[in-house]
C-alpha cells in the first residue's frame, strides 16, 4: 500500500510518500512560495539507485493545484518516478490544523467532514483554509485514493477540563465552544512516543518543546497530553516566528479602542507581525543568531524573551506533571539551534536539569541525549516527523 501525506501550509506544501507497512519513505519534498512566479520545489527520492542530491527547481506555481500537479509529475514521470501513476496511491493523509472537539482521531474525509473543517476556518484562519484546499486538490488528483484527515488538535483532546477551560462565563464554552484546543499535536505525539521508547518507560513524564515557525509545548504523561501552551487558536503561549504568544487581553482592547486598530489589523499584527519578527526584525532564528553574533541589542533582547517564556512553561509543566523524566526539543529551531536550547535550559538546576554544553553544540543526526549523566531528567533532541505519524494514523484506519 502507498500512503501519500500532504501538509499544506499558508504558502507551502510539504509531502512524503510511504510504502506500507514497512514505513519506507519513497520520496519527500517541499513546494515553497505558492502563488509566486518564483516558487521553489525541493524533491528527494529515497532507496537504492536514487540520486543522493535533492532536486531543486524554481518555477511559477500560481496555486495549490499547480503545485500538487507538479509533485504528481515528479512522483510518476522521468528519473524521479517512484510509482506508475496517481492510481498507485491508496491513501492520501492530510494534516488539518483545527478539528475542534469533533475530531479526536484520524478520520476518513467525507462531505460532512469537509463541511466541519470549513466551519472551523474562523478558529484557524492561517491554517484550515490551506488544509481544505489541499484536500480538494488531492481529491481531484488522486480520485481512487481514500482521503484521511489527521488533526493537530486531536492529541490534546485528553486535556482535563480544568486545563482546557478559560475562566469565562460557562455559556461561552457550552454554546460557543470557547476553550483551549492546543495544536502541533501530531508532532508532540510523535516525539513523546520516541522519547518514551528511548527511556523504556511508557509512563514517562515529558515536556515536549516544538520550536518551528509556530512554537508550542506540551506536558505529556503515559502518552497522553495533560496541558499545552497553544490555546483557542495557535496564537497563544510561546513567542513564535511571527506570533506574539501570551498577552494580557487588555492589550487587544487598547489597540482596538484608543489606538484605533480594526480587528483585521489586530489579527495581522498578532499573527504575522509580532514574535521574533516584531522584536528582532526577522522570523528566521538563523538571522537572529547572526544579528546576535554581530552585537545587535534587539536580537539579544528578543532571544532573552523567547527563552524566558520557554523556561516559564518548563516550570509550569514540571508542576503539572509532578516531576519530570525528560525534556524534548524538536522542529526547525529545537533540532538545530544549540544556543536556543542552551538558553532555554539555563538556571534549571532546581529541577535537577543539567545540559552538557559539548553534546549540545555537537548535536546532529537522529535522537540525541544532550544532558550530563548526572542530570536528574534527560534532555533530548528528537527530530519530529509529522508526515510519518500521519501515515501511521492513516494506516490504523
Ligand atoms: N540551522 C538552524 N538554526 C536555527 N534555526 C533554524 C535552523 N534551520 C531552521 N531553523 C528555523 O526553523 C524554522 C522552521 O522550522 P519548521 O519546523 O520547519 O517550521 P514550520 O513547520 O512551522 O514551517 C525557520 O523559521 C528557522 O528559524
Ligand atoms: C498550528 C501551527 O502553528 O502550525 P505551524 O507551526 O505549522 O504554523
Ligand atoms: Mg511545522
Amino acid at each position: 500500500m502507498n500512503i501519500f501525506v500532504v501538509n499544506s501550509g499558508s504558502s507551502s506544501i510539504k509531502y512524503q510518500l510511504f510504502n506500507w507497512p514497512d514505513e519506507q519513505p519513497l520520496c519527500s519534498g517541499l513546494v515553497e512560495r505558492i502563488g509566486s512566479a518564483q516558487a521553489e520545489i525541493t524533491h528527494r527520492v529515497f532507496g537504492a539507485g536514487a540520486p543522493a542530491e535533492a532536486l531543486r527547481r524554481t518555477l511559477a506555481v500560481p496555486d495549490y493545484e499547480a503545485g500538487l500537479r507538479e509533485v504528481v509529475r515528479l512522483l510518476t514521470d522521468g528519473p524521479t518516478a517512484v510509482i506508475q501513476g496517481p492510481a498507485a496511491v491508496d491513501v492520501v493523509g492530510h494534516r488539518v490544523v483545527h478539528g475542534g472537539e469533533t475530531f479526536t482521531g484520524p478520520t476518513v474525509i467525507t462531505a460532512v467532514v469537509k463541511a466541519k473543517i470549513k466551519e472551523l476556518f474562523g478558529l484557524a484562519p492561517l491554517h484550515n483554509p490551506a488544509n481544505y484546499q489541499g484536500i480538494e486538490v488531492a481529491e481531484r488528483l488522486f480520485p481512487r485514493a481514500r482521503q484521511v484527515a489527521v488533526f493537530d488538535t486531536a492529541f490534546h483532546q485528553t486535556l482535563p477540563e480544568y486545563a482546557f477551560r478559560y475562566a469565562l462565563p460557562t455559556a461561552l464554552y457550552t454554546e460557543q465552544r470557547i476553550r483551549k484546543y492546543g495544536f502541533h499535536g501530531t508532532s508532540h505525539q510523535y516525539v513523546a512516543g520516541r522519547a518514551a521508547e528511548h527511556l523504556r518507560n511508557p509512563d514517562a513524564r515529558l515536556i515536549t518543546i516544538h520550536l518551528g515557525n509556530g512554537c508550542s509545548m506540551a506536558a505529556v504523561r503515559g502518552g497522553r497530553s495533560l496541558d499545552t501552551s497553544m490555546g483557542f487558536s495557535p496564537l497563544a503561549g510561546l513567542v513564535m516566528g511571527t506570533r506574539s504568544g501570551d498577552l494580557d487581553p487588555s492589550v487587544l482592547l487598547h489597540l482596538l479602542g484608543p489606538l484605533g486598530y480594526t480587528t483585521e489589523q489586530v489579527s495581522t499584527l498578532l499573527n504575522k507581525g509580532s514574535g521574533m519578527l516584531g522584536l528582532a526584525g526577522s522570523n528566521d532564528m538563523r538571522d537572529v543568531g547572526r544579528a546576535l553574533a554581530a552585537g545587535d541589542a534587539r536580537a539579544a533582547l528578543a532571544l532573552d524573551i523567547y527563552a524566558y517564556r520557554i523556561r516559564q512553561y518548563i516550570g509550569a509543566y514540571a508542576a503539572v506533571l509532578n516531576g519530570l523524566d525528560a525534556l524534548v526539543f524538536t522542529a526547525g529551531v529545537g533540532e538545530n539551534d544549540a544556543l536556543v536550547r542552551a538558553r532555554a535550559c539555563q538556571d534549571l538546576e532546581f529541577f535537577g536539569l543539567a545540559l552538557d554544553a559539548a553534546r549540545n553544540e555537537n548535536c546532529t543526526g537522529g535522537l540525541r541525549d544532550i544532558s550530563q549523566p548526572s542530570s536528574r531528567a534527560r534532555i533530548l533532541v528528537i527530530p519530529t516527523n509529522e508526515e510519518l505519524e500521519i501515515a501511521r494514523q492513516c494506516a490504523t484506519l
